[in-house]
């Protein structure tokens, strides 16, 4: 463990450094940073030897094997076979722990047989965008990578990146990250833009209100790392916000940088919903219709019991946080009555109307109201998702791998389903010529031909219609190009009569086969 804690610590840093002293404040930020790596890493592997070994339930000898009931088989399972469950009860009248072992009745169950690798794929009901436009420069996972016969080194030549390289945030990495910042921020006197000018992390400090190391911290557990809950260093001053009135006014301008809650959901999240005014929902009740409701006051001090011109103008004994507590309850749920608000905000009801008054305006309520029934569009119509049965089934009886076959007798005209897959622009699909190539098996379709095309993949994403095999002259089902609500879908028909059984074939066009179509 490092020694930081000896030299003074002050809760603020100091001005920016000078440039001369730069260099030495590199190294001190470099060693800070590498002992505590060091020191999280050697702490780590006990921690997860130790998480893991909780999660056992056979540390402890296995007693006497019990009986099963089917004592009548000649099946008596063994040792191995059996699973035991430490069952520990506690009983909250005595506070007394009783402790048994079970053991579960074996499952026989027959042998399944793995499915040949790669033949399916991530079942969808809608065309997926190979969002965002560079999606095929990066590859997602390496196909076939155990597999002798692919030269999955060339396939990755095609991609610029890993995802699970670029977009994953390591919470270990975050953690050393987070103690060295603590420290260089408390032992060291670095200031947060300090701290980011060393680029020694990835991620800026405070990037913006949803992003930044601290953001980031907000939203997950962290492990329990001792070095982060040292006493004689302060937590970064996430944790000020609540408790000191003073620092909340110096920090409510820096609201929006920052959240100091673990379970933030940030559309609800006080600090980071009212920073996108967007998501915010719009008061659809005045003041006036709320003070002539005079039903049910819910106290002596409720705003419907006392004459509107006998209210106060202003509220006098409010704190700063009593004002932040009532802005963020009306910013989210800006129709709650009063006398709700008096419970949330602890303070009398009355007030809680002279506050919504001043916050809400009533002639801004009735004019959103007055845009939105004089603005009033038809209603959306919904068009009525096609009755349809499951149409085929999956045959590897079929000549070409596995094929779609019809389960009940097909009329010509039906839909027999949509032929779902990612969306891609055609010139970039060259990445996936090495794995059809590999497979030998092509799942795209054509939406738009030509050089600014765009196809439906169906290799990785799709449903049922991805089996239906080719066949030129048999084809029992055509593709119709449809476009619904602005998109292009891909609708497969039964052409003619299909009897239940029947292979369903497409005929998948000269192009696809290079010019030459094989024969039926
Ligand atoms: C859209 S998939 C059809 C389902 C495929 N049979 C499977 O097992 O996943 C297209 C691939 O099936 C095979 N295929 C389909 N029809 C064929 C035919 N008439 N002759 C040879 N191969 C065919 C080819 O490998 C083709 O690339």
């Amino acid at each position: 463990m490092e020694s930081d804690t000896e030299q003074s610590v002050s809760p603020f840093p100091t001005d920016d450094f000078d440039d001369d002293i730069w260099p030495q404040r590199h190294e001190t930020a470099y060693r800070v940073y590498e002992n505590l790596w060091q020191d999280f890493y050697d702490w780590e592997e006990g921690y997860c030897v130790d998480a893991l070994s909780g999660l056992t339930s056979l540390r402890y000898r296995p007693p006497d094997l019990p009986k099963f009931s089917d004592e009548t088989s000649d099946y008596f399972p063994t040792h191995d076979e059996v699973q035991y469950f430490r069952v520990e009860d506690f009983n909250t009248r005595t506070g007394r722990v009783t402790r048994s072992t079970l053991a579960a009745e074996p499952q026989r169950q027959p042998k399944w047989v793995a499915y040949p690798r790669y033949n399916t794929c991530t079942s969808a009901s809608r065309n997926v965008p190979a969002a965002p436009v560079n999606a095929h420069l990066r590859i997602h996972f390496i196909p076939f990578s155990d597999d002798e016969t692919f030269d999955y080194e060339a396939h990755l030549k095609d991609f610029e990146d890993f995802k699970w390289q670029n977009d994953f945030i390591d919470p270990d990495l975050e953690v050393i990250q987070l103690e060295t910042a603590r420290r260089l921020f408390y032992t060291h006197n670095f200031t947060f833009s300090d701290i980011d000018k060393l680029s020694l992390f990835k991620f800026q400090m405070r990037g913006a209100s949803n992003r930044g190391l601290i953001w980031y911290n907000t939203q997950r557990d962290v492990l329990p790392w001792p070095a982060m809950h040292r006493e004689e260093i302060p937590q970064l001053p996430i944790t000020f916000i609540e408790s000191n009135a003073d620092l909340l006014q110096v920090v409510m301008k820096d609201m929006t940088a920052f959240c100091p809650r673990l379970n933030c959901l940030h559309t609800f999240c006080q600090l980071h919903g009212s920073s996108n005014p967007a998501i915010l929902p719009k008061a659809t009740h005045t003041n006036e219709e709320m003070r002539n409701d005079r039903k049910d006051p819910c106290s002596n001090s409720c705003f419907k019991s006392i004459d509107p011109d006998n209210l106060p103008p202003e509220n006098e004994d409010w704190e700063v946080q009593d004002y932040h507590l009532f802005n963020s309850v009306i910013q989210l749920a800006p129709d709650t009555l009063p006398c709700d608000l008096a419970v949330i905000c602890q303070k009398p009801c009355y007030q809680m109307y002279i506050q919504r008054a001043h916050t809400i305006q009533d002639d801004e309520v009735l004019q959103a109201k007055g845009k939105e029934s004089g603005n009033k569009k038809p209603p959306f119509e919904f068009l009525e998702e096609q009755e349809f049965e499951w149409t085929m089934e999956l045959d590897p009886e079929s000549k070409h791998g596995l094929g779609a076959f019809a389960v009940k007798d097909i009329k010509a005209g039906d839909l027999v389903g949509e032929y779902i897959g990612e969306f891609f622009y055609s010139q970039h699909c060259d990445y996936l010529q090495m794995l059809q190539h590999h497979t030998g098996s092509n799942y795209i379709f054509d939406l738009v031909k030509g050089e600014n095309g765009t196809v439906l993949d169906s290799a990785y994403l799709g449903n049922e219609t991805r089996y239906l095999n080719h066949s030129t002259n048999h084809s029992n089902c055509g593709a119709e190009v449809l476009q619904v609500n602005g998109d292009r879908r891909i609708a497969l028909v039964a052409r003619i009569d299909i009897k239940a059984d029947e292979e369903l074939f497409l005929d998948y066009g000269r192009d696809y086969w290079g010019g030459n179509p094989p024969e039926d």
